[in-house]
């Protein structure tokens, strides 16, 4: 039996795939204004990034365009979607429902990205047993059990910092295979697990930074 290791090299890398998204909602802007096709240089223009790296990009989505007139804008947005897994949703567990991840909870953009969150976690007796945006609040004692009920392989976590590596832990053991980090913690996991670290602030450096720099 010859099986298939997937290689290093057949990953997309992770700048494209940042971009992606981005091509994404600019994509759909040209739609809504009426155009059929488009083309990369279209596309570096709205956005300015280099016609070239735009159609490398878009060279590991599995598209063809017309060289002149670009790609079926309806075509690309779909595969553009079902490539970047917006399509079939992905279901997630939410750890800590305190002001990030209520406002995570609360948030309808998620959806449009792939991402259902069908139930949260936590220990504070004032939600436990409430929902928020529809979403149930389980205590986190309950977390074994509802990994029977629901189908979920994706776990968010805003919890304190202290407890950051306990709840991941706790997320793996019952069956959790990619984590959304919000909390400043690197978590450690095992290999087989994908990690997502995220900061909203990641980026604040860069801007004041720049604002200084302008103002100057
Ligand atoms: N990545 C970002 O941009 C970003 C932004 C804000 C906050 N954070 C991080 O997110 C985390 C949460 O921040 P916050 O401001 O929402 O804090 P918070 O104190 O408002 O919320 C934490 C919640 O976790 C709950 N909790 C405590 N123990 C628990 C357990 N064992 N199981 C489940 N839930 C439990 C608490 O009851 C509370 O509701 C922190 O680690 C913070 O550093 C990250």
């Amino acid at each position: 039996m010859s099986t298939y290791i997937r290689k290093e090299a057949d990953k997309v890398p992770e700048p494209t795939l940042r971009r992606l998204p981005w091509y994404l909602s600019n994509i759909k802007l040209m739609k809504e204004k009426g155009e059929q096709y488009v083309s990369s240089t279209q596309i570096s223009k709205e956005i300015n990034i280099d016609a070239s790296q735009i159609a490398k990009d878009l060279s590991y989505v599995n598209i063809s365009g017309r060289t002149r007139v670009g790609y079926n804008i309806d075509a690309l947005i779909e595969v553009l979607e079902s490539f970047l897994g917006f399509t079939n949703m992905h279901k997630a567990f939410l750890f800590g429902v305190g002001s990030l991840g209520a406002a995570l909870l609360r948030d309808s953009g998620l959806h449009h990205f792939g991402l259902e969150i069908v139930a949260a976690f936590d220990v504070n007796p004032e939600l436990v047993g409430k929902d928020l945006n529809g979403i149930p609040i389980f205590h986190s004692d309950d977390f074994e059990a509802k990994m029977k009920e629901y189908d979920v392989n994706i776990g968010v976590l805003t919890v304190p910092i202290n407890i950051a590596q306990e709840i991941t832990d706790k997320m793996v053991d019952g069956g959790i295979k990619a984590v959304w980090n919000f909390t400043p913690f690197r978590i450690r996991v095992p290999e087989n697990i994908v990690v997502q670290n995220t900061s909203l602030y990641a980026h604040l450096a860069v801007m004041f930074n720049r604002l200084n720099f302008n103002e100057k």
